[in-house]
């Protein structure tokens, strides 16, 4: 995998913190290739702010839009594309995912939620216990995150650009 040559879709998945978004896009400017993030596509379809998708119209209506958002960029963007942390929970998004090459960037559970900590952004680690909740997402997801990936890559004590560099080496490793 080297900068200018086609790469398809590249999907990035893992749990809020790991970098989803940092590392995709350092990930896209080294391959040479677009970047897009599914939480953007979703904030534009919405014409509103993620925690207020949720706070107005719930976290159903926000999975809604997401499993079209993932699906509708899977089927035209040529590229990094990362999604959010919860995408894998929709079973169809995760038979989409099959057919892609996917990133599982994983974080633990004190680094996820240092990393996450100060935003406001994120509606469901918004609560009184965030370590609770984000252990219990850990432990819900990390099955759905390993049944779609086509590499793992861990990120606590990394640094983005050498993260980049673990995937690009591992996805090479893969393509043989
Ligand atoms: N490897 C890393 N080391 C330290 N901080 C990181 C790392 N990756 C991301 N971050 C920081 O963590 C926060 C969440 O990153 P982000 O890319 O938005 O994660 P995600 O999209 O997976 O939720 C941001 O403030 C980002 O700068
Ligand atoms: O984990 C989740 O369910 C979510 C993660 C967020 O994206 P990041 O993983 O990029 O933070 C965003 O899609 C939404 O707040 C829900
Ligand atoms: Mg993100």
């Amino acid at each position: 995998m080297s900068p200018g040559a086609p790469v398809g879709v590249v999907v990035v998945v893992g749990p809020p913190g790991a970098g989803k978004t940092t590392v995709g896009e350092l990930l896209a400017e080294r391959l040479g290739v677009p970047f897009r993030d599914v939480d953007a596509d979703i904030v534009e379809l919405a014409g509103k702010p993620i925690s207020d998708i949720f706070t107005e119209d719930g976290e159903p209506e926000f999975r809604r839009i997401e499993c079209e958002a993932v699906a509708r960029a899977l089927a035209t963007h040529d590229g990094v594309l990362a999604l959010g942390g919860g995408a894998v929970l929709a079973e169809s998004t995760r038979k989409l995912l099959a057919e892609h090459t996917v990133v599982f960037l994983n974080v633990g559970m004190a680094e996820g939620v240092r990393r996450t900590g100060l935003s406001t952004a994120r509606p469901l680690l918004a609560g009184v216990n965030p370590r609770a909740t984000f252990k219990a997402l850990l432990d819900a997801r990390l099955p759905l995150y390993r049944e779609v990936a086509t590499v793992e890559i861990d990120t606590d004590r990394h640094e983005p650009p050498a993260i980049v560099d673990e995937v690009v080496t591992a996805l090479n490793h893969k393509e043989g």
